[in-house]
């Protein structure tokens, strides 16, 4: 068993807590119990290496008492990727490396310290956000994450007031430390915690506990909502994806929870209520239609709407790979969902010779292209602007020269001026094919 110890307050009093009743436990036990304290360094605070040191001490002194706990800590590498929140990327990585960490120690159960506050302030913060149902039933008391059957996340203290466990770190003369950063306003946990809660509870002495409540009816109301998805979803879903008219015989609430359900289930990604809105009141559901939806495109034909995941540029998919272009055929890509198709032709192509040898790769940026012989190569970016290409038509993989790194051809845009050879002499032209597609995709 393991505790998420990040050393601040709560967790400490969670682990000693656990630590105390292993010991008694074991005593009747044939195979004793260890508790694995499990901390994860973020590299964000200058304290962080402090704390790394505070956690492993502590947890020494209490193995020299007695007490059945070892002090595990991993360091998070990376860095938020562009457009992702500190917060939401230091979240996941501590979720990651938590998870890697008791796998390793051959533990099954990670328990946390959040406590009724925390509760009720999580409530708070998504109503604030105008959060859905999900939302605010808030933490739960069990779960489990990314797929991991092996591992349960448990949260035992949710009921448990804070001045109960602040009782208990006195009581017991704990120590602990202090993050910095839960002082700092620019977190809406923060400004919440320092400038509303305090007239809050003034105000309304039973908020925490209330609130706490309401998280608890939206948690009820969240698995009847999950339930009516299950039963409503398999008569609207055919090979060709969900049934827009059937959908929306429902009633409006099924409908959109039905919707909603199925995009989270295909985009792993809550659905904006305005995508939901637009999709249920659409009355041309017999036109094709693609919009890009989470990580990936949404498609309307024939009554129906599917969804693709999308290869994003830069995406890292595979590494950059060497190819011979340079006779006709079907050059499959697995890795990109699609496959290069080499024809011959007189005119509109490229020399064989220059298809010997190209790099096939995601775009990295920097990247220069030239539209017309006349023109000027410039950034690859700035030609996607102004040919306006949908994001879902500049699929698939770049291809440059392998010896300079000139851009041969780019998905959407087609082959770079640089490299057209001249009419009449015999030459290759190329497609981008997206599997499944009977169809060539829009670069041709
Ligand atoms: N760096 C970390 N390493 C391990 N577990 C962590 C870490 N940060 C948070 N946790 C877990 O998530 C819970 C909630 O996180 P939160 O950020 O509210 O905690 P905290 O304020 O840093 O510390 P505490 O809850 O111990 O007072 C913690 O109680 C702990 O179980």
């Amino acid at each position: 068993m393991a505790v998420a110890f990040s050393g601040g307050r709560d967790s400490t009093a969670l682990l000693h807590c656990v630590a105390r009743q292993a010991q008694v436990l074991n005593r009747t036990l044939e195979a004793p119990v260890q508790v694995l304290a499990l901390h994860v360094h973020h590299g964000l605070s200058s304290q962080a290496d402090a704390w790394v040191q505070h956690g492993q001490t502590l947890c020494r002194e209490w193995a020299a008492q007695g007490l059945p706990v070892e002090f595990r800590h991993q360091r998070l590498a990376g860095e938020p990727a562009a457009g992702q929140s500190i917060e939401a990327w230091a979240r996941e990585g501590r979720y990651a490396a938590l998870a890697e960490m008791a796998i390793e120690a051959g533990a099954t159960l990670i328990l946390m310290a959040h406590h009724r506050r925390d509760q009720a302030e999580t409530l708070l913060l998504q109503a604030l956000r105008g959060g859905g149902v999900a939302g605010l039933a808030g933490m739960p008391r069990l779960q489990q994450r990314g797929g991991n059957a092996d591992l349960v996340w448990a949260r035992p203290w949710l009921q448990q007031g804070r001045e109960t466990i602040e009782a208990y770190v006195e009581s017991q003369g704990l120590s602990f430390v202090e993050d910095e950063s839960n002082s700092d306003p620019r977190y809406s946990r923060n400004r919440l915690r320092m400038q509303v809660w305090p007239a809050l509870a003034e105000a309304f002495p039973a908020a925490e506990r209330s609130l706490a409540l309401g998280a608890q009816w939206a948690q009820q109301a969240l698995a009847l909502q999950r339930e009516m998805a299950e039963q409503d979803l398999p008569g609207l879903l055919s090979p060709q994806g969900l049934h827009l008219p059937g959908l929306r015989a429902l009633s409006p609430a099924r409908a959109s929870n039905a919707l909603r359900a199925w995009l989270l289930q295909q985009t792993g990604q809550v659905a904006s209520a305005r995508r939901v809105t637009e999709l249920l009141a659409r009355e041309d559901v017999e036109s094709t239609l693609s919009w890009p939806c989470g990580p990936g495109v949404l498609h309307l034909y024939r009554e129906h709407l599917s969804w693709q995941p999308a290869l994003q540029a830069g995406a890292p998919i595979g590494e950059a790979k060497l190819l011979d272009l340079s006779r006709p055929g079907v050059y499959p890509q697995p890795d990109w969902s699609g496959a290069w198709e080499v024809v011959a032709a007189s005119d509109g192509g490229v020399l064989a010779e220059s298809m010997a040898q190209v790099c096939m790769r995601a775009r990295q940026g920097g990247e220069q292209f030239q539209r017309q012989p006349r023109a000027v190569a410039r950034s690859l970016k700035k030609a996607y602007q102004s040919a306006a290409l949908p994001a879902w038509h500049r699929e698939g993989p770049l291809l440059l020269k392998a010896d300079t790194q000139q851009v041969l051809f780019a998905p959407g845009l087609g082959l770079d001026a640089r490299s057209w050879a001249p009419p009449g002499v015999p030459q290759l032209q190329l497609r981008w094919l997206r599997l499944g597609e009977s169809e060539p995709a829009p670069d041709a």
